[in-house]
């Protein structure tokens, strides 16, 4: 659940007289999300979606997530739009925090995600990379490997009170991402944070896109491997190579991935697993007091990156063929 910020009714009136969004019907806070403070609002003019940006968010970001919105929708993607106020700014201020409106869309996201989900989503994903090729502004992938050594020595004293063994393992495998992280593979805007609970799917299509406030610049093929660890494994915490295939075939039907890019795999899902493990490491012991929100479990990660640890190649994941040697 995530509600941080709280907003009175007062306040939310005086808010919407900058828009053209009829009379406020009723609003409420919504319990998904463990991010930022969402509402929805109902209006005369319908439902939307109010959200306020809480830590993670750098107000010097909220440009970037607003115009890359319009942009993929502008291109045919299924994404939230901003609403703009009378004076045509998206971004205004709410509660004392950074605040905007988007469109709601409809759909609904799948807590267990099937063989046919997981095609589907790697479709949606090549698209969003497709679309977003020719975007012109640039964000700097702040979760991206030089990122997680600072998370980890904020949370390395405590990690074996979640997990025995947890602290050793990061440190192992952190000191190999950071010597062996790849940088030369194909980048471009990346969603960053596409888990099932951002796709909404209608009658087993992908309705719509949410949450792009981790989007960022970085490597196409690594956005594959956060889809690959939060989609393809089971609830007993098992990698399911069928779903894996799925999405990988869904995907490359619509943006085909290099040898090399495939090559990566192994090493790509190592960071997605723990760049997820981390930031919920962190957040596991720094709940805010009174926040409605339930931290998500770190062990699951922990478990995933396991997984990745001991692979044996690309195969591994559902690629029916991959190069013997890459050079590049
Ligand atoms: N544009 C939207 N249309 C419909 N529902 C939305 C939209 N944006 C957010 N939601 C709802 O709000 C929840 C939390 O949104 P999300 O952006 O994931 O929050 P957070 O950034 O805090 O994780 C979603 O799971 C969904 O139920
Ligand atoms: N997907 C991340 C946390 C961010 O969640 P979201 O609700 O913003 O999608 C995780 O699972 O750790």
């Amino acid at each position: 659940m995530a509600v941080y910020t709280d907003v009175t009714a007062d306040e939310l009136q005086a808010f919407l007289g900058d828009y053209d969004l009829g009379d406020l019907l009723s609003y409420k806070g919504i319990a998904e999300g463990v991010e930022n403070s969402n509402f929805l609002l109902h209006t005369t003019r319908g439902h939307f979606i109010l959200t306020l940006y809480e830590k993670r968010v750098a107000a010097g970001d909220l440009p970037f997530f607003i115009a890359l919105m319009e942009h993929l929708a502008a291109r045919g993607l299924d994404c939230p739009q901003p609403v703009k106020t009378r004076a045509g700014t998206a971004l205004g201020r709410l509660a004392g925090r950074p605040a905007a409106i988007v469109t709601f869309l409809d759909g609904v996201s799948v807590r267990r995600p099937t063989v046919e989900h997981c095609g589907a989503l790697g479709g949606a994903l090549a698209a969003l990379h497709r679309a977003g090729l020719d975007f012109p502004m640039e964000r700097r992938n702040a979760l991206s490997v030089d990122g997680w050594r600072p998370l980890f020595e904020n949370a390395r004293e405590r990690a074996d009170s979640v997990a025995p063994g947890l602290a050793g393992t990061i440190a192992t495998a952190l000191a190999a991402l950071e010597a062996g992280w790849p940088t030369e593979l194909p980048r471009g805007v990346i969603h960053a944070d596409l888990f099932p609970d951002n796709v909404f799917f209608l009658d087993g299509r992908v309705s719509g896109l949410i949450d792009f406030y981790f989007a960022c610049t970085d490597t196409l093929a690594y956005d594959v491997a956060v889809c690959l660890n939060a989609w393809c494994f089971e609830p007993d915490h098992a990698y399911n190579v069928t779903k894996g295939r799925a999405l990988l075939d869904g995907y490359a039907a619509v943006r085909p991935l290099s040898a090399a890019e495939r090559a990566a795999f192994p090493v790509l899902c190592r960071g997605a697993a723990l760049r997820f493990l981390l930031t919920r490491l962190v957040d596991w012991f720094a709940v805010p007091a009174g926040a409605l929100v339930r931290p998500k479990d770190p062990t699951e990660y922990y478990r995933k990156l396991r997984f990745h640890l001991a692979v044996d190649g690309p195969r591994d994941y559902g690629f029916d063929t991959v190069p013997e040697r890459v050079t590049s």
